[in-house]
């Protein structure tokens, strides 16, 4: 419990202010400082919380299931640093292949007239025409 309350209001009222729905707890301890991020997110919304000791998650946990918040807390264990790695790698393999799969769908495609232009982080531009009708066809994969 390093954090003091007024720090956590303080990123309670930050969250809040962004409309955070998911966010992440480097250093969990007992959950002191995940408090104020649970009750700032919507019901829905996820904390991935690190710790490379989970029995101080798991004495936090009594606290924060009394609060109603334990369902937003994804809990991982291990070296925070190693856990974001993976799920970037994760991340990159699981849309790659979507994209290169919908790249290929598109250039076979007699409908789809030249260009698929990335224009960045997941969104794809493709001009298509289907008898006479011409469109634009905007691919967004959400993040
Ligand atoms: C000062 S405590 C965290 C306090 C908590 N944020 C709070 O204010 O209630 C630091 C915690 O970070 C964890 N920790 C330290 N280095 C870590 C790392 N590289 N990855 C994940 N957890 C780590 C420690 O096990 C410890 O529980």
């Amino acid at each position: 419990m390093t954090t003091s309350a007024n720090e956590g209001q303080f990123l309670n009222m930050l969250l809040k202010l962004i409309n955070a729905k998911n966010t992440m707890e480097i250093g969990f301890y007992t959950g002191y400082s995940l408090l104020p991020l649970a009750f700032a997110i919507p019901e829905d919304g996820k904390i991935l919380a690190m710790d490379i000791n989970k029995e101080n998650y798991e004495l936090g946990l009594l606290v924060i299931r009394k609060d109603g918040v334990a369902h937003k807390i994804d809990f991982k264990e291990g070296l925070a640093l190693p856990i974001v790695d993976q799920m970037i790698e994760d991340y990159v393999r699981y849309y790659r292949d979507f994209v290169l799969e919908l790249n290929e769908a598109l250039a076979v495609d007699p409908g789809i007239e030249i260009c698929i232009l990335p224009v960045g982080d997941g969104i794809t531009l493709a001009i298509g025409s289907n008898e006479g009708l011409h469109f634009l066809l905007i691919l967004y994969i959400k993040c």
